[in-house]
């Protein structure tokens, strides 16, 4: 019997919460992603809530997710380390390196992934491609510069699409870029971060995932590289 997608993003969730919960203490805060993966894994983490002081969300929907458990959810600032960071992923190629944002909180997900000792990554098979570039690649930009960077992706061989209705956490807009076949996901993360006017792209690959739990039909498997 085949497992639906849904399915597959629970169990790479509870696969995580058995990843980290070696590892947890009682004064441990967790860095908590965005979106649907990282939505189960917030419900699972919920089931040991009084093993842990609390969570850094990478959102306000995840922080309100976190709070509707009980889950203490800490200001970055507050916090000196985090063990962890779990989050999901857009794509995934086989070194780990991502596409994110498709949810819009690419940029605070890439600074609590920065901070973190560990960024597991949760997703379902789906999400493991040879080359970054299938999904559109989110990237945030200040709202007054919005042409003139799509202006640049354009120059770049991309085809940028306002993501029209969306506002980011951080008061920005998000241009999706289609048509990229990213061969040098480190290279063009850097380009596209030095377009004045881009708060950042979703390419993870400066500080990519050090571990991916991959949902598939067989099971759960862990990859590192
Ligand atoms: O980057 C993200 C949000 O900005 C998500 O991790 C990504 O969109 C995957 O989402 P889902 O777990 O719902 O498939």
């Amino acid at each position: 019997m085949s497992v639906n997608q849904d399915q597959l993003k629970q169990a790479v969730a509870l696969a995580a919460l058995e990843h980290i919960k070696p590892h947890i203490e009682q004064d441990s805060i967790i860095g908590i992603g965005t979106g649907s993966t990282a939505n189960f894994f917030i419900d699972a983490l919920a089931t040991i809530k009084n093993q842990f002081d609390g969570a850094v969300a990478s959102s306000e929907a995840s922080a309100e997710r976190l709070k509707s458990h009980g889950i203490p959810v800490y200001d970055l600032n507050t916090v000196n380390s985090l063990e962890f960071y779990i989050d999901g992923a857009d794509e995934s190629n086989h070194q780990l390196q991502l596409i994110k944002g498709g949810g819009a909180a690419l940029t605070r997900e890439k600074i609590v992934a920065a901070v973190a000792k560990s960024f597991v990554c949760i997703a379902d098979e789906s999400k493991l491609v040879d080359v970054l570039g299938t999904f559109p690649l989110p990237v945030e930009v200040i709202p007054m510069a919005r042409s003139h960077v799509a202006r640049e992706i354009v120059k770049l061989g991309g085809d940028p699409q306002y993501r029209e209705g969306v506002v980011t956490d951080n008061g920005n807009v998000i241009l999706d870029v289609w048509n990229l076949s990213i061969t040098s996901p480190r290279d063009l993360e850097a380009q596209l971060n030095n377009i004045v006017g881009v708060v950042t792209n979703g390419i993870f690959a400066l500080r990519p995932a050090d571990v991916l739990l991959l949902g598939t039909q067989d099971g759960v498997k862990t990859i590192t590289v």
